[in-house]
């Protein structure tokens, strides 16, 4: 093992994870710089390092130290703290400030700044009030300065110090040290992995109570992740015992006190034992009760005659609806609560409009909205009535992820007699409780969407529990309006949706490239946007979107994404660019936002473009609002050339395009081709293998995901 200490000149290279570093480094005023290799983030320009390592011949480099231990010292020379000062470390302080400061208080400047702060007005240029500013950013930078050390001692990148000193402040080391699991359950974007990294540093023993509880909430949290809103109990102790590799019985005894505690909640179900974390219990039940009350509470529509109020609208309309389209509008007269669900071109939209007109002329007040911006978007240019997302409806205020808060409750309800959901089928068992929380009682819900599409993001399937609970009037429409010739898309969805090949032989708007290796199918995709649609007038970055059924591999959307903003949006001189953990972010990218976040308003799904990016910082412009987000909230972003079909659902683009390749095998599913289909306006271009077309077709099998919600509707024995 060999030392080297100096100070840090340049960083030559980070990635965006911060797990590894090449940066140059001056061993003394007489030696010439080094460069150095380390698997940590970046150090400060100007940093005093003392490294442990060894030196190595990189072949095409030359000499390198590659350092395996770290530890950071205070600049102690002046030229090491100007440079530190001026390498924008601390806020209100540039080159210039840097060498004024170390001209006139030389190797006393840190002192000053942080013990003597009121010294430093004696500066051309600071204020009082700068003043404080330049102290207040060098106690906080030093504060993690020495979290980051904690954790890199610990074994965990120092690169997570910004989130969790946000989070704790000073108090940040006491409480990894007090319990480290604390972190998995608060800070966003830090798991129990890195949690339980710590924890194993600093000693903890495998089987601790906190480590297990910990674990127990984590593989939970895991299996809502999967979409699940319970788990048999069996099968959350295998799992937990897994994950900690401790003994089932130890996590089998922590369970049951948890369930004692009443941390987690609990349902005995014909012999079965299904455990929930607390907040998906309780809007399960609330869902399940809410639906109940308001099916048997709508206000009546007195002295009304359904059909003959439909077949008025009708003939305004010009227009004759179907059958089950006819039942559909009546039945929004007739019932509290229903379900409407159709394929493409069932006509779900025009039976919206039929029920809009029909209700409104009973004077009931109504209000529209969608999961998502395009889809309310899409709802509001198809009814010619605003629509807002359900998020907007609520009147969303800020909170976490895992407890958003909502203006509109059940203290303060929304003011309306009736409300219609489209695209319901995204809305998980979390966002359906808000609503349902805030729907006064008297007010219809009618809730529109596709079962077939693929189920939401989020825990629980609920549109398709409230159908399999037959508690709940549903109206499917199965006959298809669309003229047949008009779209081969329609025509195909159907087609695949009834376990048929699609039919690509002799329509532009739908097209199979059978191309057989992924690598191959990769580069096809690229050039296809790059040249093909551009060539035909397609706005690509706005127009087209590539779907993928998996993130990784050759066709998978992370490296498709890397592609396509090569190939779409080049690095050049002139355009800035930003490195977040996985995505390296340049101006004018397409990205999307990865989760709901309350505080800036922008939801799991958004997509938006960069419209401005500076040091540490880039701003997102979405079609409602922009925003900006620091280099710690880049986690929340991803690139939006290629995206995966579950986040693709809600919206509608003018041309698909999608590999299909077999090594994507266990996303090969009818409902995932389905969905992605049923997103193109104009045109679907699969590229792929044939063997892979077929499975997707043939692959009916869905996961059934764990909920009660409809044997509460059916009040099987459940408390609702
Ligand atoms: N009863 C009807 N008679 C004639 N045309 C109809 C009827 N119902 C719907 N259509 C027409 O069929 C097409 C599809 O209808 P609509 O847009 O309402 O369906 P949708 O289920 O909302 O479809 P998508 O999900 O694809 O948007 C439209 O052109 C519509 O005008």
């Amino acid at each position: 093992m060999e030392h080297l200490a100096g100070i840090v000149e340049n960083i030559v290279f980070q990635n965006a994870e911060g797990s590894f570093a090449v940066f140059k480094l001056k061993p003394g005023e007489d030696r010439s710089a080094v460069t150095v290799v380390a698997g940590m983030p970046a150090p400060l320009i100007g940093e005093q390092l003392e490294l442990s390592g060894e030196w190595v011949e990189h072949t095409k480099f030359g000499q390198q130290f590659k350092a395996t231990a770290c530890k950071r010292i205070a600049p102690t020379s002046i030229k090491g703290i100007e440079r530190f000062l001026a390498s924008g470390a601390i806020k209100g302080i540039g080159p210039a400030m840097a060498a004024r400061l170390v001209k006139h208080f030389g190797l006393e400047t840190l002192a000053v700044i942080e013990h003597k702060s009121h010294r430093l007005v004696e500066i051309e240029g600071i204020g009082s009030k700068k003043a404080q500013t330049i102290h207040e950013a060098y106690v906080e930078q030093a504060e993690i300065r020495e979290l980051m050390l904690f954790l890199e001692t610990n074994g965990v990148s120092g690169g997570y110090a910004g989130k969790i000193f946000a989070q704790y402040g000073s108090f940040a080391i006491a409480v990894l040290q007090e319990n480290p699991y604390r972190l998995a359950e608060e800070v966003t974007g830090i798991g129990f992995r890195t949690a339980d990294q710590i924890a194993m540093s600093l000693g903890l023993e495998r089987n601790h109570p906190d480590r297990l509880a910990a674990g127990v909430n984590f593989a939970l949290l895991q299996i809502a992740q999967a979409g699940h809103c319970c788990v048999p109990e069996e099968a959350l102790v295998e799992q937990t015992a897994k994950l900690l590799l401790t003994d089932r019985n130890e996590v089998a005894a922590r369970l049951k006190a948890l369930l004692k505690e009443e941390k987690l909640c609990v349902e005995d179900l014909h012999g079965m034992t299904l455990i929930y974390p607390r907040h998906l219990y309780y809007a399960e039940k609330n869902v399940a009760q809410r639906l109940l009350k308001l099916k048997d509470k709508a206000k009546l529509v007195p002295d009304c005659d359904f059909p003959a109020a439909v077949a008025g609208w009708e003939s305004a309309a010009q227009l004759v609806l179907g059958e089950s389209q006819r039942e559909a509008v009546i039945s929004a007269l007739a019932h509290g609560v229903l379900v409407l669900t159709g394929g493409p071109g069932t006509g779900k939209t025009t039976v919206v409009k039929g029920m809009l007109a029909v209700l409104e002329a009973q004077g009931f007040q109504i209000l529209l909205a969608a999961p998502t911006g395009r889809a309310a978007k899409r709802l509001t240019e198809a009814t010619g009535k605003e629509a807002v997302t359900v998020h907007r409806l609520l009147e969303s205020t800020g909170g976490g992820e895992s407890a958003p808060r909502f203006t509109r409750n059940e203290d303060e309800p929304l003011d309306a007699d009736v409300i219609i959901i489209d695209e319901a089928s995204m809305m998980d068992i979390s966002l359906m409780n808000y609503f349902l929380r805030a729907v006064p009682d008297g007010c219809r819900v009618i809730l529109v969407g596709d079962i077939d599409q693929l189920p939401a993001v989020g825990p629980g399937s609920v549109l398709k529990d409230i159908i399999r609970s037959l508690t709940i009037p549903l109206v499917r429409l199965t006959e298809v309006f669309r003229q047949a010739g008009e779209s081969m898309i329609v025509q195909n969805a159907h087609r695949i949706n009834r376990g048929m090949l699609p039919d690509y032989s002799a329509s532009a708007d739908f097209q199979f490239r059978e191309i057989g290796d992924s690598a191959a199918v990769s580069r096809a995709i690229v050039a296809l946007c790059r040249d093909g649609l551009a060539e035909e007038g397609f706005d690509v970055r706005r127009e087209v979107q590539v779907l993928s059924p998996m993130h990784r591999l050759d066709c998978g959307v992370e490296n498709l994404n890397k592609l396509l903003q090569e190939a779409l949006n080049p690095a050049s001189e002139d355009k800035p660019g930003l490195s977040g953990p996985g995505n390296s972010f340049r101006l004018g990218d397409k990205v999307m936002q990865m989760r709901n976040n309350y505080e800036k308003n922008v939801f799991n799904g958004d997509i938006g473009f960069i419209v401005e990016l500076e040091p540490g910082k880039l701003r997102v412009g979405y079609p409602d609002n922009a925003v900006w987000y620091e280099k710690n909230d880049l986690d929340e972003l991803h690139l939006a050339y290629a995206m995966s079909v579950h986040k693709s659902q809600g919206s509608e683009y003018p041309v698909i395009v999608m590999p299909l390749i077999p090594g994507h095998h266990v996303m090969l599913q009818r409902n995932l081709l389905y969905t992605a289909v049923t997103r193109a306006k104009e045109r679907v271009i699969l590229l792929g293998s044939k063997a892979a077309l077929h499975t997707a077709v043939a692959n009916d099998r869905t996961k059934r995901r764990y909920s009660l919600l409809a044997e509460r509707l059916r009040g099987e024995g459940l408390g609702c």
